[in-house]
């Protein structure tokens, strides 16, 4: 059996988050009712100047994790809780507020909403979704017999895509993701959508991912597709991460808190997310930076808008 190599830990890292969080200025019917209470003058002043009474959404703070090659991440946590911001981060379709976030390679993200053009079959809108991801013509022509075979829509997939049902939609859209073999891939509710028939392809393919030593994110909102699916759990809640660990344990407790709010029994819940907290490891990312400057010799030209101090202009 390989040994792994514990010199360097971060040898397979693929994803490193590093402290990362995201805010939204949002506009609210509730501050504007309070600003209608407040006092006259600030009322006036703030409607010539056109504000609209916003409030700040904090989606995100202070999340911090590595992925590596061969995990599937599963990302639980109940509505609102920040896990499709984090996909959109990692796929780099939005910026952090703070924070920044490094990948191995370009990752891949495959949603509920990942748009593809209604108008046209399914086939040409896997053409068309194998080249959005950067296969030549050629690739995706040679890619279309494997993704349809994955998709399993039969017929159907010479029909308009607006004709599909959300789930024949949402398999086609994963089969299309996977097409390009990407070495990380973000999974928004993919599965969920799809028949027993389909998971079980589903799922063979992600082990084929895995196998091939990529990394995949997904995200449930059943903790048994986690558990069933994944390697690893990250647990967020209000935009925290309260748990990070091997998925079985994580769903378990996620599960056991998710009983808790469901019994409304809110002090259960609390004590028990307050004990998840209080065991978790903070993760602490530090990137670290090449150590040499660039220098520029006297064959390279030098970047406009630099002056020097030399007389000589070197
Ligand atoms: N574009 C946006 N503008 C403003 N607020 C947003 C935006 N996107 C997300 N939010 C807010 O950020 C928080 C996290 O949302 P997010 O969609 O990431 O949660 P989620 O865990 O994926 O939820 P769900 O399980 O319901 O899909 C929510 O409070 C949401 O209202």
């Amino acid at each position: 059996m390989a040994v792994p190599d514990l010199a360097d830990p971060f040898a397979q890292a693929t994803v490193a988050v590093q402290d990362v969080s995201v805010r939204y200025r949002v506009p609210s019917t509730d501050a504007a009712e309070r600003r209608r209470r407040a006092n006259p003058i600030a009322r006036a002043a703030r409607t010539v100047l056109g504000n609209d009474p916003k409030v700040i959404v904090r989606a995100l703070s202070g999340i911090s994790f590595v992925a590596r090659s061969g995990e599937q991440v599963g990302l639980v946590g109940q509505n609102g809780s920040g896990k499709s911001t984090l996909l959109r981060i990692i796929a780099g379709l939005e910026n952090p507020t703070k924070g920044r976030v490094l990948a191995e390679s370009t990752p891949v993200l495959i949603g509920v909403n990942a748009a593809l053009v209604p108008d046209l079959s399914g086939e040409e809108n896997i053409r068309l979704g194998c080249l959005a991801m950067g296969l030549t013509p050629a690739q995706a022509e040679a890619a279309v017999p494997e993704v349809k075979e994955l998709a399993g829509l039969g017929k159907s997939i010479y029909l308009p895509m607006k004709t599909y049902s959300s789930g024949m939609g949402a398999r086609l859209r994963f089969a299309i993701a996977t097409a390009s073999n990407p070495h990380i891939l973000l999974i928004d509710e993919a599965l969920a959508t799809g028949d027993a028939a389909f998971k079980e392809r589903s799922e063979a393919r992600m082990q084929g991912l895995r196998k091939s030593a990529g990394t995949v994110f997904l995200v449930s909102h059943a903790a048994q597709t986690i558990e069933e699916t994944c390697t690893r759990a990250i647990w967020l809640n209000h935009g925290r991460l309260v748990l990070d660990g091997p998925a079985e344990d994580v769903a378990v407790r996620y599960r056991k808190w998710a009983w808790a709010i469901a019994k409304d029994k809110p002090d259960v819940a609390k004590r028990l997310i307050e004990e998840a907290f209080a065991e978790r490891e903070q993760t602490q990312v530090r990137v670290e930076e090449p150590r040499s400057p660039r220098r520029y010799t006297s064959r390279h030209v030098r970047p406009r808008g630099v002056s020097t101090t030399n007389p000589k202009g070197r």
